[in-house]
């Protein structure tokens, strides 16, 4: 696999983006921050449509930009998704197709046929834009970037002109360009839903800079990481679903080191599933507690420990076998249980949520 390799620096009255990144040459990259953190600026960076001074960008051992090098957009093989789909309105949906296509026919290695297919809209192909909802229109935005056969794709932020049923919609659509591009795809995104779902690897920003960078499950699991994740500080686990209780409506999740039980979505037994289990609806207890209405009991140990922004809270990290949960409790109570590092503890977890 090859990587991206960034470097890039650029002033602005008021905002600075600073940063110097590897990034993965597969798989699904994140980036992540709050809103003016510099994600798109880095992404228009990436794809030529912004010149950082100084500015190094190699993709694949290849130079992209470079102190004397400058490849134009046009000319990188790139495929780049606005967070609103910028349809040509008087184009049938076939035709906005084609008509990215004959820019860089050459360089084609997912071919219109197969972006078609991916996204679904093999039926949509003779109608205009205007006759499309807005999730239909992404998705023939998505499928546009990648007929023009590029060698990584760019989405800025994908789903966030879409209101929640056509987000839910699509989701289902790129957690399959995950599954079945070869390609690298770097999503900007400030969902931390979006980012467990569909990210393998989690880039955070603030104030243009890199704050975090790696794997999406360690980079999550970091208590020191400065973004303020606040109610959504959580882990995701990699799980495959093991028993479904019919009776119960409940399905077994079983992740390395433990497994959980949840609602039935109907996902069919040994299905891989990610699963993202929030802080908040994690809680610890000394001794196995018997008599509780908390379905899911693990053991672990505590391997960290860190305070949070409002002075009542923390943070605990405990291992599950070869997995980490984090839990939030009010510093109180780490008091009073006399929560240590290196400690066995049993955990409860309330909730669990499926990422399918
Ligand atoms: N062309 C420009 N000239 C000057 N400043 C700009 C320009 N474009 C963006 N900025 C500023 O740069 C900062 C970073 O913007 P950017 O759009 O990269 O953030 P972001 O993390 O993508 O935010 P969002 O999630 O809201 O899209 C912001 O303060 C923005 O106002």
């Amino acid at each position: 696999m090859g990587e991206i390799r960034a470097r890039f620096r650029l002033d602005w009255p008021g905002f600075r983006l600073d940063v110097d990144l590897a990034l993965p040459g597969g798989g699904v990259t994140a980036l992540f921050g709050h809103s003016g953190s510099g994600k798109t600026t880095l992404l228009r960076c990436i794809a030529g449509l912004e010149r950082a001074s100084p500015g190094h960008l190699r993709f694949n051992g290849e130079v992209w930009q470079d102190e004397k090098i400058w490849v134009p957009t046009h000319k990188r093989p790139l495929g780049y998704v606005f967070q609103e789909a910028s349809l040509f309105p008087h184009l049938t949906v076939l035709g906005n197709l084609r008509f990215g296509m004959k820019r860089t026919s050459a360089l084609q290695r997912v071919s219109l046929d197969q972006a078609v297919e991916l996204l679904g809209i093999g039926h949509l192909l003779d109608r205009k834009p205007d006759r499309l909802s807005g999730g239909e229109r992404q998705r023939v935005a998505i499928a546009r970037a990648l007929a023009v056969g590029p060698r990584i794709l760019l989405m800025d932020e994908p789903l966030a002109a879409l209101d929640l049923k056509r987000k839910q919609e699509i989701l289902p659509y790129l957690e399959r360009l995950h599954d079945e591009l070869d390609i690298p795809v770097i999503y900007v995104s400030h969902s931390p839903n979006e980012v467990a779902r569909l990210a393998d690897h989690l880039v955070a920003m603030d104030e243009g800079r890199v704050v975090a960078a790696g794997p999406l499950k360690e980079t999550l699991a970091r208590l020191d990481l400065p973004i303020r994740l606040g109610e959504d500080a959580g882990a995701v686990l990699d799980a495959v679903v093991g028993e479904r209780d019919e009776s119960w409506h409940l399905a077994r999740v079983d992740f390395p080191g433990g497994s959980l039980w949840t609602r039935d979505r109907g996902i069919p037994v040994g299905s891989k599933i990610r699963v993202r289990v929030l802080a908040r609806d994690v809680s610890l207890a000394r001794q196995r507690q018997e008599e509780t209405s908390v379905l899911n009991l693990l053991q672990g140990r505590v391997d960290a420990i860190e305070d949070e922004d409002h002075p009542a809270l923390a943070l605990v990290r405990v291992r599950v076998g070869d997995s980490v949960l984090l839990a939030r409790l009010t510093k109180r109570s780490v008091a009073m249980l006399g929560i240590v590092r290196g400690q066995e503890v049993w955990v409860q977890v309330k909730s669990v949520a499926l990422m399918e």
